[in-house]
């Protein structure tokens, strides 16, 4: 088996991984991903003890353990080119022995949950409260980038298309699922679900309009007007269907939780999204330190 170049696995001077500047063992098998920086802290404040706190730009760790049970939070910054570093060397920690360069012929399988901040489209769902993405859209192109599509929901894609009919604008959707093990963790009769769509930025790319006009007239009402098997789009956020999508081609599972700020069909913004916040986290953790198939 070749082994990594120095160009392709970068390693820092003291072993770490290039941008995450953590070693395989600094991490746990489950991941909790959040975008804020900040609130690694409002997460790890929960914690029992925490024996790692490393970070590089806006990628910062903590791990420590919950009720025995070990966790790791980390920071990904805004937006799937951030995804595509963070689970490439999550990956990487987890499944590529770092001495020899080479990929581990016995793989782990990392639980990663993102607790992120979202805006739904849909009038019935208010602010400030909480939504599972059971399936991830994403208008971003990550995926388009990597190989391999058997993962990826290819019937919904294919509605989809057909119903946007956005080829014109260059917006080609993939759709990735959420992992149904993780999905029974958190489901409750308190969070919403839906699918969630992932955008390429916070303005154009999610149909705001400040001074510069919009390309996609229709944004908001293609997103709401779509539905497939009984399932509607629900909520705009940057990360998701990134972190889907690149967690099933490396054999991860995956599943996002959505602390809904915004609601863009009653133009409404959360007054209070740090309680908000502080509530879904709360709720994560207890659902994750309770089941002991995490
Ligand atoms: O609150 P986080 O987790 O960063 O998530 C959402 O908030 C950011 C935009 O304000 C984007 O990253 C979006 O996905
Ligand atoms: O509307 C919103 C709110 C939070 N995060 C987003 O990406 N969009």
């Amino acid at each position: 088996m070749s082994s990594l170049g120095s160009s392709e696995l970068i390693l820092n001077p003291d072993g770490s991984i290039y941008h995450l500047n953590l070693l395989p063992e600094d991490i746990a098998e489950t991941i909790i991903t959040v975008g804020d920086p900040e609130r690694v802290h409002e997460v790890s404040k929960y914690f029992d003890s925490i024996e790692i706190r490393k970070g590089k730009r806006e990628f910062l760790t903590h791990t420590g353990h919950l009720s025995r049970k070990r966790l790791t939070v980390i920071s990904t910054g805004i937006g799937t080119d951030n995804i595509d570093i963070v689970l490439n060397e999550l990956d990487a920690l987890a499944n590529i022995d770092f001495p020899s360069r080479q990929v581990k012929n016995k793989k782990k399988q990392l639980g990663i949950i993102r607790i992120g901040t979202s805006g739904t489209i849909r009038p019935e769902i208010p602010i400030d409260s909480f939504l599972m993405s059971t399936s991830a859209i994403g208008l971003d192109g990550l995926l388009h980038f990597y190989e391999d599509s058997s993962h990826r929901n290819r019937a919904m894609e294919k509605a989809l298309i057909k119903h946007l009919d956005w080829g014109g604008h260059h917006i080609v959707p993939y759709v990735v699922d959420s992992d149904a093990h993780l999905r029974k963790v958190f489901v409750s009769p308190d969070v919403y679900s839906g699918i969630t769509v992932t955008n390429s930025g916070f303005y154009g790319p999610q149909g705001r309009i400040l001074r510069l006009a919009p390309k996609v007239s229709d944004f908001q009402d293609k997103l709401a007007s779509f539905s497939f098997e009984g399932q509607q789009i629900t909520n705009l956020e940057m990360e998701t269907a990134g972190i889907y999508g690149l967690a099933k081609l490396m054999g991860h599972k995956a599943v996002s939780l959505n602390a809904i700020l915004a609601n863009r069909a009653t133009a409404e913004f959360s007054t209070d999204g740090g309680k908000t916040i502080d509530s879904l986290i709360k709720f994560a953790l207890e659902r994750l330190v309770n089941d002991p198939s995490v």
